[in-house]
């Protein structure tokens, strides 16, 4: 089981800070989402986990060993970016298939290759012949096969068509249950994927805003709704994130948790109470927050 610990990370370019005083740990094979608004700082945090680049002050080990320049932690972490990082190359995908078992020994080669005919990526073209989905789809193939102790998945397969990106987070399933490991989803399809988060990891200009069990997130708020001065009044004293008025209805959602008491109140003026999605928490936690 590998252990992530990051300790007061910090990641300057220039003037500008990306992360500041960063800090949690990830402890079990669990699948973990990160979410942020645009330029929250998830693709500087990821790259600092990978080791692909250095952090400006502070730590980031993998069972112990810092990361950057360290072979021996590096190999635990495989991150897939975006398009995938393959994308530049003018080799075939099955050459690059066998030059990513060079670089990673402990791929799974026969399960890449199964991947990319379940994502009908065709191994004949060069990597710059595929299209944008194809090659999300080949660096997604070459993380799940990668069976590297610590996946990273940084908005990889936004380019799939919704069917494929479906494909992914079945094989996705099935892949950590058969051979678990500490997944990292970075993304913005919070709704699509969030159901998938065992453990949910907020940035907000750059600072950790929330480190939360996905479940205790999803029991920390509840939509209520019904007649407005009703909700007002059951409300009263709870954190309030955001409401909606159409005509004489309210809907609420508040923050926290809600006791027998509150539920039973709710229950007794005819309160509609209904779980919040995450996607929901997270515009509410950082509406107000670009940079
Ligand atoms: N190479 C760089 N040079 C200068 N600034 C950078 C560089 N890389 C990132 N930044 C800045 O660091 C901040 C965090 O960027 P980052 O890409 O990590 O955010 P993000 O959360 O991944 O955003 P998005 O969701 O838009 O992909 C941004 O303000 C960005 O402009």
């Amino acid at each position: 089981m590998t252990e992530i610990e990051v300790r007061g990370l910090g990641r300057r370019f220039g003037a500008a800070d990306a992360l500041t005083d960063v800090s949690f740990s990830l402890s079990g094979n669990k699948i973990y989402g990160l979410l942020g608004r645009n330029g929250a700082g998830k693709t500087t945090l990821l790259s600092i986990l990978a080791g692909f680049e250095r952090q400006t002050s502070g730590t980031v080990t993998v069972d112990g060993e810092p990361v950057f320049e360290n072979a021996a932690a590096t190999a635990k972490v495989c991150l897939v970016r975006g398009t995938g990082d393959a994308t530049v190359l003018r080799t075939s995908v099955r050459d690059l298939l066998q030059f990513a078992k060079l670089l990673r020994p402990d791929m799974d080669l026969d399960f890449a290759k199964q991947l990319l005919e379940r994502f009908e990526v065709p191994v004949r073209k060069t990597t710059r012949q595929l299209s944008h989905g194809k090659r999300c789809a080949l660096g997604v193939a070459l993380g799940l096969a990668s069976r590297a102790p610590v996946t990273i998945f940084d908005e990889s397969y936004l380019g799939m068509d919704a069917p494929s990106r479906y494909e992914f987070y079945d094989v996705l399933l099935a892949e950590v249950l058969e051979h678990p490991r500490a997944v990292i989803i970075s993304t913005h399809l919070i709704e699509e994927v969030g159901s998938l988060f065992e453990e949910v990891l907020i940035l907000d200009r750059g600072r950790v805003l929330l480190h939360e069990e996905a479940d205790t997130l999803r029991a920390a708020g509840a939509a209520v709704t019904g007649d407005a001065a009703l909700v007002d009044s059951f409300t009263l004293g709870l954190e309030v994130l955001g409401e909606k008025t159409l005509g004489r209805t309210k809907s609420a959602t508040v923050y926290g948790p809600l006791d027998e008491r509150r539920l039973a109140q709710a229950r007794q003026v005819g309160l509609d109470l209904g779980p919040v999605a995450l996607q929901d928490l997270f515009v509410h936690l950082t509406s107000g927050s670009t940079r």
